[in-house]
């Protein structure tokens, strides 16, 4: 039976490696999968996975019909065994119904990948329908940690360094950035209520008694150390 499976988990969990390898494992046997993406860090037509894997694929941008561009190809005399969707977060709450209806109109497997909140805490519009439609959810196995060593659940954004809980929904970046660009960081759930970054633990583990961090703070200088140290 066919399903819509959502893999999701933070950032930086291996999603987009697990997409790599579910189309590498299924393409070795002869099956020919439709990938989609939208926004990917690699740029437009790509699916990349930190591992330095990337492969081609078909920009699902705003406005992008799914169910339509599948039913061309077949139409066309193409061939679809299985559908891959990655940074599914990013997509029209529309587009994952389409992904549904190919999956029970077109009885192909679909398997969207995505983070489930932004930096927020909030869900994605592309991941609530997920959540909503799914046959199946699935976390993935090799857990994101925070840097506390707990399973990180949550993600951050971190702007000059400090972590801000305000901003468009969508900045497409990375983890392990400089300070000088937006980045991000995935955290546990309590230390992302605390606003407590890696950063900002190593601030605070210097000055103690400034704890809970104030993030005007956790930049300076304490007793002559940086707080980069
Ligand atoms: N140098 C490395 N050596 C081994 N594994 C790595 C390395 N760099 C990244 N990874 C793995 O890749 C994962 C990120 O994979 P990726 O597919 O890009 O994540 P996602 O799509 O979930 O953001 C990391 O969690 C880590 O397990
Ligand atoms: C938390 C959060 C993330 N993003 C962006 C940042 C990246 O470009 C992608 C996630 O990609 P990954 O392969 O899962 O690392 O999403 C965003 O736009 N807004 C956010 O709140």
């Amino acid at each position: 039976m066919p399903e819509l499976v959502f893999f999701s988990g933070t950032m930086d969990c291996g999603k987009s490696t697990l997409a790599l390898q579910i189309e590498h494992n299924r393409s070795a046997r002869g099956l020919q999968g439709m990938i989609y993406t939208r926004n990917d860090r690699a740029g437009a037509g790509k699916l990349s996975s930190r591992l330095g894997l990337v492969t081609d694929s078909v920009e699902a941008g705003e406005g992008f019909d799914f169910y339509a561009h599948i039913v061309a190809h077949l139409s066309a005399g193409g061939r679809a065994d299985y559908v891959i969707a990655d940074e599914a977060q990013f997509l029209d709450p529309g587009q994952v119904d389409q992904l549904a209806r190919i999956v029970d109109d077109l009885d192909l497997d679909v398997f969207a990948f995505g983070i489930t909140t932004d930096f927020r805490t909030k869900l994605f519009p592309g991941s609530q329908r997920l959540v909503e439609l799914a046959d199946r959810i699935e976390v993935l196995q090799v857990e994101a940690l925070c840097w506390c060593g707990a399973r990180a659940t949550h993600n951050a954004r971190t702007v000059g360094g400090q972590m801000v809980v305000e901003g468009a929904q969508v900045v497409v970046g990375d983890v392990n950035q400089p300070e000088t660009v937006v980045g991000y960081e995935v955290l546990c759930r309590r230390h992302h209520r605390r606003r407590l970054t890696a950063a900002a633990a190593r601030a605070a583990a210097l000055s103690p008694d400034v704890l809970p961090v104030d993030p005007d703070s956790a930049g300076a200088p304490v007793s002559g150390l940086s707080a980069a140290e």
